[in-house]
């Protein structure tokens, strides 16, 4: 079972465009946490996304129960990329199956979900830095969890 992204409640368009393509390019599957802060079809989220998501499986849940319902039944880590988080990205040991979460840009991800989670990752910044763009922070944790388990294409 391959590593999947998760994002929860996303706001902006572009930067789920842009994590989609990036899951498509890597085999990986895309779930989408509502309520988002953009329509299904919407114009920012093809854009970025490109003809990219033709080829990637977007799995949309109506809410963070039923994301943890499909998690749960797939027996799946919930790994949450926080800027709260306590291990940092390059000390952790991902596994194959894990979901690699990522929170809203405006709010990250509410306190109940900080406690479900198995795992609390951080990407170190510098002391005034506050947070990375969702999309890059995503991208810099993938490559991490890509590399230790072997999950690159070839
Ligand atoms: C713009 S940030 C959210 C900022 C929000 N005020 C907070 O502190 O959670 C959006 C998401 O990108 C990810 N992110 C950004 N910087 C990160 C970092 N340094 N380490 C881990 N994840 C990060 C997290 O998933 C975060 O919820």
């Amino acid at each position: 079972m391959p590593l999947a992204l998760a994002l929860y409640q996303p706001d902006i368009a572009q930067n789920a465009g842009t994590l989609a393509r990036t899951a498509a390019c890597f085999g990986l599957p895309l779930h989408i946490i509502e309520p988002a802060g953009f329509p299904v079809g919407d114009a920012g989220f093809r854009r970025a996304g490109m003809d990219y998501l033709d080829r990637v499986a977007i799995r949309r849940h109506a809410s963070f129960t039923a994301f943890e319902a499909w998690r749960r039944a797939e027996g799946r880590r919930m790994v949450l990329c926080t800027t709260r988080g306590a291990v940092p990205h390059t000390g952790f040991a991902f596994a194959d199956n894990d979901v690699l979460l990522l929170g809203r840009e405006s709010a990250g991800v509410p306190e109940e979900v900080h406690a479900l989670a198995q795992a609390r990752i951080i990407i170190p910044l510098m002391a005034d830095a506050r947070s990375l763009n969702v999309a890059i922070a995503g991208a810099i944790i993938l490559g991490e969890a890509l590399r230790q388990t072997g999950g690159f294409p070839g």
